[in-house]
């Protein structure tokens, strides 16, 4: 297990009063295995990834990533365990413009403040693993939805992160990126990385290990890991 929520809460605060989204939820997070995550608009999957993002803290109960509990760490040490523990991909991709395809990849090595060798290293690796090689030079508007979703999930791996937190990731892109892309995150989890992909999509199903459902603030299994494709 590399993340777990334990009897946790999260209340915002609205014009209407106080609004629980999430109700004394309790989840385990493992690596090697591709988590879907789904629910209604509104149910609370993004606030529930943003848990387990190490965005934001519960209102009540404990959250641990990695062994540590983060109820009490500070924003540095929130953003030193998401740069060091956590990738991110999400339906919009989120690419740098500017950058060239590597260089996106490249950018949270830099963050990391790797030397330029070791950066070429890891970026040469990371497209490779998504079989991106030949468009290494391009800028993301010069490739198609599902090539810049392969770019942002090599981007995503290329810190080594064991959790890869993944938001509505093939709501953009067409049947065939979706496999493509699909395929990948499975690959990533059989590697030995903890996936969680939020989705609207139930096709996305036949991907996964293990699917939870947010209703009404509560979680609950939809599909046990022995019941589902593989
Ligand atoms: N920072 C915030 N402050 C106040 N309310 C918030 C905040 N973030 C989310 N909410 C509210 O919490 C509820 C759950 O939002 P969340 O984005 O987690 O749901 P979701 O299941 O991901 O929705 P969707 O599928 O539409 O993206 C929504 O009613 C939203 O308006």
């Amino acid at each position: 297990m590399i993340a777990q929520l334990l009897n946790a809460s999260k209340v915002y605060d609205s014009p209407t009063g106080k609004m629980t989204i999430l109700d004394n939820c309790t989840l385990q997070v493992n690596q090697g295995e591709l988590l879907l995550i789904i629910g209604p608009s509104g149910s609370g999957k993004t606030t529930l990834l943003s848990l387990l993002g190490c965005l934001i803290n519960p209102t009540k109960g404990i959250l641990e990533i990695d062994g540590k509990t983060t109820n009490t760490l500070s924003a540095v040490e929130m953003a030193a365990i998401r740069l060091k523990t956590i990738g991110f991909v999400f339906q919009q991709f989120n690419l740098l413009a500017p950058l060239t395809a590597e260089g996106n990849i490249a950018f949270p090595l830099k963050m990391l403040g790797l030397q330029s060798s070791e950066i070429k290293k890891r970026t040469t690796e990371a497209l490779s693993k998504v079989n991106m090689q030949d468009h290494r030079k391009k800028l993301p508007r010069q490739l198609s939805g599902g090539q810049q979703q392969r770019i942002a999930i090599a981007r995503a791996l290329v810190t080594d992160p064991k959790i890869i937190l993944c938001d509505e990731p093939t709501a953009s892109l067409d049947k065939d990126s979706i496999y493509i892309v699909m395929e990948e995150l499975k690959q990533l989890a059989k590697s030995g990385k903890a996936v969680a992909v939020v989705t609207h999509d139930p096709r996305l199903a036949s991907y996964a290990d293990r699917a939870i459902e947010i209703n009404n603030g509560k979680i609950s299994v939809v599909q046990a890991a022995s019941t589902m494709g593989h």
